[in-house]
């Protein structure tokens, strides 16, 4: 079973994964960008405000096929449970907004279609839902994608595809206490598991 987190920057994700490690030893942890050659030139991407978004959503994409082939399927093949911190809702939120204003009519569609032939989608999705402003002050800004103004695009993207596919979704309040959220998403890992078995 894979299962990915998902949210804004700051909205608590690498926080909960890290908590998920103690309750769920047995299960594989990875995530978005990975730690690859392909997941380096991604942050070099990340951290160069100049670059290109469309070359950007390229790189991202790349590193995801990697981890494909690499770390998902064969975990998957081996019948492991997979948390994933980051996965491919985050190219369709984050690189959708990025080229909200270029030449492509239709970003999101446009990159939907392109993962459309190799990925393989998570069986749940827990969205860690806080405010643009949370997520901006909490991440402190560091890098392009930081900025309270751009997540409120990425936001409204998330929801786009929470609304689209709202079985796939748990939505988790982040605004919580970081106990009560991962208290939360552990339950919602058990019943997960529970529900398979
Ligand atoms: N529920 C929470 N309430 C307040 N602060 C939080 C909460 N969860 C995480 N934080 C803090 O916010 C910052 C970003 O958290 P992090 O888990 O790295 O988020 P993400 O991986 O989504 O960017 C960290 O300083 C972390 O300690
Ligand atoms: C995986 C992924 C991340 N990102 C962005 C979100 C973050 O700003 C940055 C690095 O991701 P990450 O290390 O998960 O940052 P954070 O822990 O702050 O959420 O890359 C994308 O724009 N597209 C993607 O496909």
């Amino acid at each position: 079973m894979l299962i990915t987190l998902e949210g804004l920057d700051g909205s608590g994700k690498t926080t909960v994964w890290e908590a998920l490690h103690d309750s769920h030893p047995e299960a594989t942890f990875t995530r978005e960008p990975t730690e690859s050659w392909y997941g380096e030139a991604v942050n070099r991407a990340i951290d160069d405000d100049g670059a290109d978004p469309l070359a950007t959503l390229f790189l991202f994409t790349a590193d995801h096929a990697d981890h494909l082939s690499r770390t998902i399927r064969p975990a998957l093949e081996n019948d492991e449970l997979v948390i994933s911190d980051r996965y491919s809702d985050s190219r369709y939120a984050y690189q959708a907004a990025a080229l909200s204003g270029s030449d492509l009519t239709r970003p999101m569609e446009y990159i939907r279609g392109i993962h459309s032939a190799f990925t393989r989608e998570p069986d749940k999705t827990i969205y860690i839902d806080v405010d643009p402003e949370t997520a901006a002050a909490r991440s402190g800004s560091t890098n392009q994608f930081e900025d309270a103004a751009f997540l409120a695009q990425v936001e409204s993207n998330y929801e786009r595809l929470i609304d689209a596919e709202p079985e796939r979704f748990v939505r988790v309040d982040g605004t919580q206490s970081p106990e009560a959220v991962i208290d939360t998403v552990e339950d919602v890992v058990d019943r997960l598991r529970g529900s398979q078995s």
